[in-house]
């Protein structure tokens, strides 16, 4: 799918959150690897998922926002981590998931990232150079919180990358909805990007064992939304390839005829205690 993305012309290619394993909380020990640090040359690492993408990357001459994987730490933790590789398969970025998906949405879904997972502490940004300038990246659960989008624009960033995989619950109600609020209150480039979805098997086919990890159903529809907020393409629940061409300059037009960002009023956005 890179390389196809690359033969059409995609300078940066966005993958889903999860992509190497399966997304259930007691498989990620099972899948993680090392993620290597800003700024390393991860095409001679020894974690098979980072040196696989570093190497398309320097090999298309592109950049990949190589989706997530599951990290494990130097501190022996893991994290829901998505590393950015350069033209080069140098890290450019690497962000480790700030929000963990901890939900309890009674007879529907339940779902806890912390049983596993331990959460990112830092915003992240990079410069993907040309014309499309810092981008932001953000995964999943982490589009909910409009702060983090918002300080990813303050700090200059146009277009904000979020590889995601919400459910057959969440999914239908919040995904589209999510992704354009996010671009409509950071009047930036926003991409969605998620697994295709495939339909659980049987818990245990005939004569065989019973499935290691339970079986989670992505949504899908990977899309890509402009700073007005107009859904500029999406996918369906399949596998698709979304390749198009961002006009950047839309980033401006939109933050000069609503400068919300020059608007805003932080003197009264404090909560005070009742009469305070
Ligand atoms: O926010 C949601 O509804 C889904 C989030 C999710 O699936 C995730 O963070 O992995």
């Amino acid at each position: 799918m890179v390389r196809k993305a690359a033969a059409g012309g995609a300078r940066l290619v966005v993958l889903p959150e999860v992509w190497n394993g399966p997304y259930a909380t007691a498989a990620f020990g099972e899948y993680a690897e090392p993620c290597p640090s800003v700024g390393e040359d991860a095409t001679c690492s020894a974690s098979p998922s980072v040196c696989a993408l570093a190497r398309l990357a320097a090999e298309l001459s592109l950049v990949i926002v190589g989706g997530s994987i599951a990290e494990l730490g130097g501190d022996d933790k893991l994290y829901n981590t998505c590393l950015v590789y350069d033209a080069k398969g140098l890290v450019a970025a690497k962000h480790r998931k700030v929000h963990l998906f901890d939900i309890d949405v009674p007879g529907k879904i339940t779902f806890r990232e912390s049983d596993t997972l331990s959460p990112g502490g830092a915003l992240t940004t990079f410069d993907a150079g040309g014309a499309f300038g810092l981008v932001g990246v953000g995964i999943c659960y982490d589009v909910r919180f409009p702060e983090l989008a918002l300080l990813m624009a303050a700090r200059g960033a146009r277009l904000l990358v979020y590889p995601g995989a919400f459910n057959m619950v969440t999914g239908p109600a919040h995904w589209e909805l999510l992704m354009r609020a996010r671009a409509v209150d950071s009047q930036a480039f926003v991409i969605g990007a998620s697994p295709a979805r495939t339909d659980a098997p049987p818990a245990a086919p005939p004569g065989g064992a019973a499935r290691k990890y339970p079986h989670y159903t992505a949504w899908g529809h990977s899309i890509v939304v402009s700073p007005w907020g107009e859904v500029l393409a999406h996918a369906a629940e399949g596998e698709a390839l979304l390749l198009l061409d961002l006009e950047m300059s839309r980033v401006e037009e939109v933050r000069a005829s609503l400068p919300t960002s020059k608007q805003k009023r932080p003197d009264i956005y404090t909560v005070k205690p009742a009469g305070g």
